[in-house]
């Protein structure tokens, strides 16, 4: 059996009247990628800053690295490293004096201290920057640093809490690219996310979090074969032709209001060269036609009734 690196059973966790977590059941294997994905809100910080030991649940049964939650927190301590939201990067000092400060925090002798500094801040693209303050980072590097500052102390599980919030695109690739990295060495990750690309492009497993709750469990395939498949979009901006294709066309979904149809479609080149012969012989002829494929927006929009925000380059419909 595969050892997990956190399970959490049962865990609940309320604010005055307010439930936040309600009973969430997690399971993530040693030296994967874990996505807890959900909209604002959603409890996802909470669910981290338990599992970190930052606050303590109401209940369940909560093992990080082993060591139950409850019991012993320290040795929990002792295998994590966490990047949160709010970064522990100081910012007056140098990048080079943040990392040092960690190995300090880490009773890292000074020579081990330089040492481990000085590699991190190479691995992470930092060295040119290193003299300077942290002020003057950019948020791509700040994140950066912020990582490499939780790598000091060598920990074996890392939680990371929306680390590409408010990124670039190209940075936050970078992330992508070192969170990779990280796993590629038997680190476990997990990771919160709003992005659903995010979730899809890393992680093994993601679960989505909704009104406290897991609304659905799997990898990214097995939750977007949870919702019903692909369509082809034919849209009319002609009421009467609208009307005389929707009858030559039976079987197919309506939608009166836009003057469109919905045609089930896995989206393959045999699937749509079929469904364009079949139009062309009831002589149909749409104004615009689009290949829709479900991805982990539409699961995410089927499981929480929230659209979250997706990358503006990622366009998800093929316009004829
Ligand atoms: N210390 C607190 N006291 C009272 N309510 C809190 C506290 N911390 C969080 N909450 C509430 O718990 C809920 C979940 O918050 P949490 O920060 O875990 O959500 P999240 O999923 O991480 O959201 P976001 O993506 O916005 O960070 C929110 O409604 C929040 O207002």
């Amino acid at each position: 059996m595969t050892n997990l690196a956190i399970a959490a059973n049962g865990l609940r966790k309320s604010y005055g009247d307010k439930v936040v977590l309600d009973g969430v059941d997690l399971a993530v294997p040693e030296g994967t990628i874990f996505s807890l994905l959900g909209p604002n809100g959603a409890g996802k910080t909470t669910a981290v800053k338990i599992l970190s030991t930052l606050i303590t649940a109401d209940a369940g049964e909560l093992h990080v690295g082993g060591h139950d939650l409850a019991a012993d927190p320290q040795a929990v301590r002792a295998a994590i490293g966490v990047t949160g939201q709010f970064s522990a990067v100081d910012g007056l000092i140098t990048g080079e004096e943040n990392m040092l400060l960690m190995a300090d925090l880490h009773h890292l002798s000074k020579s081990e201290g330089r040492r481990v500094a000085a590699e991190l801040l190479e691995r992470f693209d930092l060295v040119e920057a290193a003299k300077k303050p942290a002020s003057t980072y950019s948020g791509g590097m700040k994140r950066r640093l912020d990582i490499a500052m939780t790598l000091v102390g060598n920990p074996r599980i890392i939680f990371l809490d929306e680390p590409t919030t408010g990124l670039d695109p190209r940075s936050r690739h970078n992330m992508w690219q070192i969170i990779r990295e990280l796993v590629s060495d038997g680190v476990t990750v997990f990771l919160t996310t709003q992005y659903l690309e995010e979730a899809d492009e890393l992680a093994d497993r993601i679960a989505v979090l909704n009104n406290g709750k897991i609304a659905a469990q799997g990898t990214a395939e097995e939750l977007k074969r949870l919702i019903p498949g692909g369509h082809v979009r034919l849209r009319f901006t002609d009421p009467a032709t609208y009307q005389s294709a929707a009858s030559a066309l039976r079987e197919v979904t309506r939608d009166d209001e836009a003057l469109a149809l919905q045609i089930p479609s896995g989206g393959s080149q045999r699937e749509l060269r079929s469904i364009l012969d079949w139009l062309d012989t009831a002589g149909v002829e749409a104004d615009e036609l689009t290949v829709h494929t479900p991805d982990l927006d539409d699961v995410f929009f089927a499981l929480t009734g929230t659209n979250v925000p997706t990358q503006p380059n990622q366009p998800k419909e093929t316009v004829r």
